[in-house]
């Protein structure tokens, strides 16, 4: 098991790192890395073709999540949905990219007409107030710093079916550049568009939405990106550290459209700025081809992976293994 283990968590870790400080890689949560050397375990242990697996892509994360799927179908291979390759024994290569399979049937999507949106953003820019504003027309002052909510809406009047994604914040480190927990890349692997925050009352806010971009290109590094950059606190104009200028030329070099908004004092600007982009991943839609979210091809949210399931699982095979025998 130990050997097993080890074997795992060195190809998770980089060599400078001693395999049990994975976790504090970038990008990599501990959660993630147990649950795949559970996972890569449990592949030696459970007889072939008993178990299902559905991998997020993991290539340009190192990797990103792995859940059980439940259904087979057109398409899959051992439960995989596989574009671009083939996979032997259950086991990614290279040049793979493997997407979940839904969890929902395709019908209960509109297709085209579904949209899937994320915000991003610093600390305390105003991520929820913007997405609580734009769907509630309301204004409430106090909020938690938010874990991650995803708020479902059909805007009849644009014949749309939306989700947006709210998440955690996202900080700049002086050494390691920028942090992102791993929930946050499962949000920007799954939407077709991105909304970028920052206030324009705090230029450290400002400084993260480059690194924020760059990341999010990581992740979809081929086709076009829907994208708006929202300067958000516009009410406080005396506390103002970010020109407007430099708002709209940062959102010129990362191909979107800069909205100056403010969540408390205008449902307007901050209706219209997410409207723009609903109309952008429409277009998106129309004109990309061979990505994700092109010809209607409709991903589930990345679920946790299920800790639990996993446990179960070991425990079964484990007992079975003692009942029979061999040891490893
Ligand atoms: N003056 C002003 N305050 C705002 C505005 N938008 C949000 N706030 C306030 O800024 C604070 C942070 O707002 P949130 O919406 O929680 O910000 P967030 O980006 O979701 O924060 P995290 O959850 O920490 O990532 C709250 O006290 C809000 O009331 C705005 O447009 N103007």
């Amino acid at each position: 098991m130990e050997r097993l283990i080890l074997t795992h968590l060195r190809s998770v870790v980089s060599p400078t790192l001693d395999p049990l400080q994975f976790a504090y890689r970038p990008n990599i949560g501990v959660e993630d890395a147990v649950i795949y050397f559970l996972q890569r375990t449990l592949s030696h242990l459970e007889p072939a073709g008993s178990a299902e697996y559905s991998w997020f892509p993991s290539a340009p994360l190192g990797l990103s999540g792995l859940t059980r799927c439940r259904s087979r179908g057109p398409g899959c291979v051992a439960g995989l949905r596989v574009f671009g390759s083939t996979m032997t024994s259950g086991v990614p290569g290279s040049n793979f990219l493997l997407v979940p399979i839904p969890e929902y049937p395709l019908l209960d999507c509109v297709p085209n007409r579904t949209v899937k949106l994320v915000v991003l953003g610093a600390s305390g820019v105003g991520k929820t107030a913007l997405i609580v504003r734009f769907l509630t027309k309301r204004f409430i002052g106090d909020y938690e710093p938010n874990t991650g909510a995803l708020y479902s809406r059909t805007l009849d009047s644009e014949d749309l079916s939306l989700q947006i994604q709210d998440t955690p914040c996202v900080s700049l480190q002086d050494d390691e550049g920028l942090y992102c927990q791993e929930q946050i890349n499962r949000s920007i692997y799954w939407a077709d568009g991105y909304v970028l925050v920052f206030s324009i009352t705090d230029l450290r806010s400002f400084h993260t939405v480059q690194p924020l971009y760059q990341h999010v290109r990581r992740i979809h590094p081929t086709g076009n990106i829907p994208v708006i950059l929202v300067g958000n606190k516009s009410d406080l104009l005396r506390a103002r550290q970010v020109p407007s200028h430099q708002g709209e030329t940062l959102a010129t070099t990362l191909g979107g459209v800069y909205f100056e908004a403010s969540a408390r004092e205008n449902h307007v600007s901050v209706h219209g700025a997410f409207l723009h982009l609903c109309h952008e991943v429409i277009r998106s839609f129309g004109s990309a081809n061979g990505e994700k979210r092109r010809g209607g091809l409709h991903l589930a949210r990345p679920k946790s992976p299920n800790m639990q399931e996993l446990k179960r699982r070991f425990r079964q095979v484990l007992s079975s293994r003692s009942k029979s025998g061999p040891t490893l």
